[in-house]
């Protein structure tokens, strides 16, 4: 290798995600040269097989969920969705899996977009190889951020590969509604994946290998999720787990064998069964990790394992919390702690301090786009009771509210909270029901900031809204 080929910038990020490039924009502003390498689109996962194509096939199912149920309206929505014009909806959102307009940003914000593949190898340097098969050496004078993100994680059946199944990329980017589709997995991606594609006319099949969908919030939450989509005519099944899968002749439909006997045929199998870091052939080993392991980080997202404290890890690649507005704010914490290291500034650490990251431990908000809409921030009651924390539950049917009947005559949802007795503050609440999506970011607030429950009664919701949630909560909380 030439010495041409060697560059030396302050900063070095692995990935162009939407946390790479927001490290890299946070390191940028503070006067840090900085690089950011990526092997495929600028944008990540999010921008082209995840947040962003996922929405929008699910903006129209959504919208015509609700429109139908409102007098006046119903009759303009009856018939099925225009297929066409979602899909060519959904390609515009996806920016037709250019990244065009995302390397503008990269370089007006005065970032170096470096394509290829990014591989650490030792301390401070990383070697990319670039399409056309050259090496560049890399060093960093202060910081390498891994932001390297996640893919899908399968299942390990037998020869799986030859089964041709489906993964977050197929189900976001397809171009027709496959007639049958099974999914497996019955978290965040099974579910909305289930309500868009039933929407556009497949018959889904859901499998759950536990007993309710999304298993991880609010039972009540899976609850009124499976009876909406077994309205909208999903089959959705619990308990059951696949057992065996072929595609008839390597190319035909795939039959399906499931852990309670029954066989299934499916024109196409959707894996929704969780993520696997994208670290397997990131050069890992030449710092001493693991290929293919999360990367472990302390509250400054500094990887524990490695000494010297140089090299972060952002994003879905630690493990911490799998959202896009996480680990963009994982993205400005590790940003201002790089750039303070570099200017050899002491750390303002411990909780919510700016060179913490507090909010994706403590105050993770999260919407699941379905109908009914799943909105949740903090601990739910299983949480709290997994990990001895003493809590006041209260619940409360949103469809009691005049703002929720006005929203939708049918409204069906619930509201819980859980308050701390100690602190008497806000640790979790969990929305269900339509047009819940702007109603989580009041709990994040009343969480972030520790609001005492007392000082909520003054926070009057507007009359008639599904803010009104709030006083209801409290008063069911006073009256009980
Ligand atoms: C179907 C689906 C829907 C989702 N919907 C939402 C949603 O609505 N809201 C939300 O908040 N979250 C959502 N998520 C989660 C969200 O997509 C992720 O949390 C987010 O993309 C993580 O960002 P990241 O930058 O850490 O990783 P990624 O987005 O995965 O980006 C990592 C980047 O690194 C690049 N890279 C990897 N290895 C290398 C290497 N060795 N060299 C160079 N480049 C490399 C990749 O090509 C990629 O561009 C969804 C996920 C899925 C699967
Ligand atoms: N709207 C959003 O914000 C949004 C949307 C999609 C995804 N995401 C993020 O992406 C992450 C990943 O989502 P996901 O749904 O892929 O993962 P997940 O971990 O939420 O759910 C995976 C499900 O698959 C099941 N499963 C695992 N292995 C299985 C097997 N062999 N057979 C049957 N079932 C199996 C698990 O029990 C679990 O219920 C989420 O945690 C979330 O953070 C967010």
């Amino acid at each position: 290798m030439t010495t041409e080929n060697i560059r030396t910038y302050d900063v070095i990020v692995i990935g162009a995600g939407p946390v790479g490039e927001n490290v890299a924009d946070r390191t940028t502003a503070a006067g840090l040269s900085t690089v950011v390498v990526e092997s495929e689109l600028a944008g990540g996962e999010c921008s082209y097989w995840a947040c962003e194509p996922s929405k929008a096939l699910l903006r129209p199912a959504l919208f015509r969920a609700d429109a139908a149920h409102i007098p006046g309206l119903a009759s303009a929505v009856a018939g099925p969705l225009d297929v066409d014009a979602v899909l060519a909806h959904r390609d515009r959102m996806s920016a037709h899996w250019k990244d065009d307009g995302q390397v503008e940003w990269i370089k007006s914000a005065g970032i170096d977009l470096l394509r290829g593949h990014g591989r650490l190898a030792g301390e401070r340097q990383v070697t990319v190889e670039t399409p056309d098969g050259d090496a560049v050496r890399l060093r960093a004078r202060h910081a390498v951020a891994v932001c390297t993100g996640s893919r899908a994680a399968l299942p390990p059946l037998p020869r799986i590969e030859e089964l041709r199944p489906w993964t977050n990329r197929e189900a976001t980017s397809a171009h027709q509604a496959p007639e049958r589709l099974v999914i497996v997995g019955a978290g965040v991606v099974g579910v909305e994946m289930a309500t868009a594609w039933q929407a556009l006319g497949s018959s889904v099949t859901l499998l759950a290998r536990e007993d309710v969908l999304l298993p991880r919030m609010e039972p009540f939450a899976g609850e009124l999720v499976t009876e909406r989509l077994r309205e909208a005519g999903a089959d959705v099944r619990f308990g059951v787990s696949v057992t065996d899968a072929k595609r008839a002749d390597g190319a035909g439909e795939v039959r399906i064998r499931l852990s309670d006997g029954s066989e299934l045929t499916a024109d196409e199998i959707l894996f929704a069964t969780g993520r696997a870091p994208r670290s397997t052939d990131i050069g890992l080993d030449s710092v001493g990790l693991t290929p293919g392991d999360w990367l472990t980080v302390d509250d400054s997202l500094t990887v524990t394992a490695v000494p010297g404290e140089w090299l972060y890890a952002v994003g879905d690649v630690n493990r911490r919390a799998l959202f896009t507005h996480q680990g963009k704010y994982q993205a400005r914490v590790a940003g201002a702690v790089i750039a303070a290291r570099a200017r050899g500034e002491q750390l303002d650490t411990g909780r919510w301090a700016p060179h913490s990251s507090t909010a994706d431990i403590e105050a993770v908000p999260g919407v699941v786009f379905t109908d009914p809409t799943v909105a949740s921030v903090g601990l739910t009651a299983r949480d709290a009771e997994r990990l001895g924390r003493d809590v006041e539950v209260v619940d409360y049917e949103i469809g009691h509210l005049a703002g929720a009947v006005q929203y939708r005559p049918d409204y069906r949802g619930r509201a819980r909270i859980l308050i701390d007795r100690d602190r008497q503050v806000v640790v979790g609440a969990t929305f269900v029901g339509p047009g819940v999506e702007e109603l989580v970011h009041s709990a994040t607030v009343a969480l972030t900031g520790e609001v005492p429950v007392e000082r909520l009664w003054h926070a009057v919701p507007a009359f008639p809204t599904i803010s009104e949630v709030w006083l209801r909560l409290l008063e069911t909380r006073s009256n009980s």
